[in-house]
């Protein structure tokens, strides 16, 4: 689940951003467990830019009920 969410993370910079980049601290909350054999929807988005550093926001959440986020991550 970490490193779906540091894929994810490193995605949107590398779209949204110039030049390549690198992970340097990923911080992750595990709320609630992820269920197996069940779709997953993960959503990023950067949430500030600050010279060459990008602050990144991301959830994993149910991907058939969208509810609460199970997991949230920022880098
Ligand atoms: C289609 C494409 C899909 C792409 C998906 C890719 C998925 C991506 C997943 C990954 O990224 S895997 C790679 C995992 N990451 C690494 O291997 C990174 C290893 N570490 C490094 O290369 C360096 O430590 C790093 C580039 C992160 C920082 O080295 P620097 O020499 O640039 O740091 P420097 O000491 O000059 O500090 C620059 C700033 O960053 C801050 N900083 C450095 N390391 C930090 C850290 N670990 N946490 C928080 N802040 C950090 C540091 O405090 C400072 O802040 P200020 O500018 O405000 O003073």
């Amino acid at each position: 689940m970490a490193s779906l969410l540091d894929e994810v993370c490193g995605e949107v910079v590398e779209r949204r951003t110039s030049g390549r980049s690198r992970t340097a601290y990923l911080h992750v909350n595990f709320r609630a467990i992820a269920p197996l054999n069940r779709p997953l929807q993960i959503e990023a988005r950067i949430r500030r830019s600050v010279g060459r550093k990008t602050y990144v926001d991301a959830t994993i959440r149910d991907g058939e009920t969208g509810l609460r986020p199970m997991l949230r991550a920022s880098t």
